[in-house]
């Protein structure tokens, strides 16, 4: 089977356009409801509802594609990749209270328990292990730049070089960390950030390990400026945007695309053609790198949480996290075995731990 489009998918620009995103991210940030039947240009509710309902047609929503979407699957693995922010857990204001709900906890415990599910967030790993709080599921941390997955031997990555791999205690799993190098760097840059930002109102600078958030709350120029005038300095690292965040990221090539296929790898299916089917479910622009992924490999389900029209590479939508939970849910429900676990996956030791 081939990439699972939509009907009505329509091949669209590959590109997140910049002129859009502000109005975008800033329109579906902080709030817990539904978005906002109201434009946030127009404050006219009818043309953000007529546009959103075009939008939707070219993305269908995933719950109401899931019988197809679980159809098309039937004797495949579904592989499944969570975003955090935004997607598990609604955007709210402060970072450090960005919870997950008990029933959000459960639904992703559930899908674990029958597919393997991994969590690639943008935060520091352990951070975001310490949100979701599970112990079957495998957490990529810093964009993908910070990886525990299955152990397997004689990883080929970075140019065909291998990559060192750290055991863990459990020698089961594997850290993967291909940015490690700049970790030094990355401390010193945090540093400065912080003094250089301490007296912008509404400022806050993130230690996510491998990379750096600088959320504004206001005086957006401002904090832009500083946080361009230090990046300036280290030309081995580079800024994105995200929703109200400034982030700092080396510039290697690696992102939460290459974290998927890593951990398609890592989990053994690297080899399964057309029998692995990745789902991934994101909200922001960086998770748009692994709904190219799941594109060019011409299979699975690039789901985006949106509630307000945005340019994606997704093909799927679910309009916040509320709907995020009940797809899982239903995910979860449809209990459908993967061939992976029946065929000895936890027996080898390789899968996650139950809990
Ligand atoms: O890849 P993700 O798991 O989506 O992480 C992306 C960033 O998420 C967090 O920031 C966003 O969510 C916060 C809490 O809702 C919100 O306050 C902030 O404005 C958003 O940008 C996190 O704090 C960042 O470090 C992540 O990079």
């Amino acid at each position: 089977m081939g990439f699972q489009r939509p009907p009505s998918y329509k091949e669209k620009q590959q590109s997140v356009p910049k002129t859009t995103k502000d109005v975008e991210d800033k329109g579906d940030s902080f709030t817990n409801t539904r978005i906002p039947h109201l434009s946030p240009c127009t404050n006219d509710p009818i043309a953000l509802d007529s546009n959103y309902n075009s939008w939707v047609a070219e993305h269908p929503s995933a719950l109401g594609s899931f019988d197809r979407m679980m159809k098309a699957g039937k004797r495949k693995t579904i592989v499944v990749f969570l975003d955090y922010d935004g997607t598990l857990s609604p955007i709210v204001d402060d970072p450090d209270r960005a919870f997950m709900s008990v029933e959000m906890r459960a639904a992703v415990r559930e899908v674990a328990k029958h597919f393997p599910t991994a969590i690639i967030s943008g935060r520091s790993r352990e951070k975001v292990k310490d949100f979701v709080k599970l112990h079957n599921v495998y957490y990529a941390g810093s964009h993908g730049m910070d990886i525990m997955a299955p152990a397997r031997p004689l990883i080929k990555y970075n140019d065909g070089k291998r990559q060192t791999v750290a055991f863990d205690k459990k020698e089961s799993e594997v850290l993967f960390q291909p940015a490690k190098k700049f970790l030094p760097t990355i401390q010193e840059i945090f540093k400065i950030l912080e003094e250089k930002t301490k007296k912008i109102q509404g400022a806050m600078v993130e230690d996510n390990s491998f990379c750096i958030s600088v959320h504004f709350r206001q005086d957006y120029g401002m904090l832009e400026e500083k946080v361009k005038s230090v990046v300036e300095n280290y030309p081995e690292f580079h800024l994105t945007e995200g929703k109200m965040v400034l982030e700092v990221r080396p510039s290697i090539e690696w992102n939460k695309g290459h974290a998927l296929e890593y951990l398609l790898d890592t989990l053994g299916f690297s080899n399964s053609g057309d029998h692995v089917l990745p789902l991934y479910i994101g909200d922001d622009r960086t998770d748009e790198d692994a709904f190219k992924v799941i594109r060019s490999r011409g299979q699975g389900y690039p789901i985006i949480v949106s509630s307000i029209p945005k340019d994606t590479r997704a093909s799927y939508s679910l309009r916040d996290p509320s709907e995020v939970l009940a797809f899982l849910l239903r995910l979860g429900k449809s209990k459908k075995a993967s061939p992976s676990r029946r065929s000895g996956f936890r027996s080898k030791g390789i899968g996650p731990r139950l809990v």
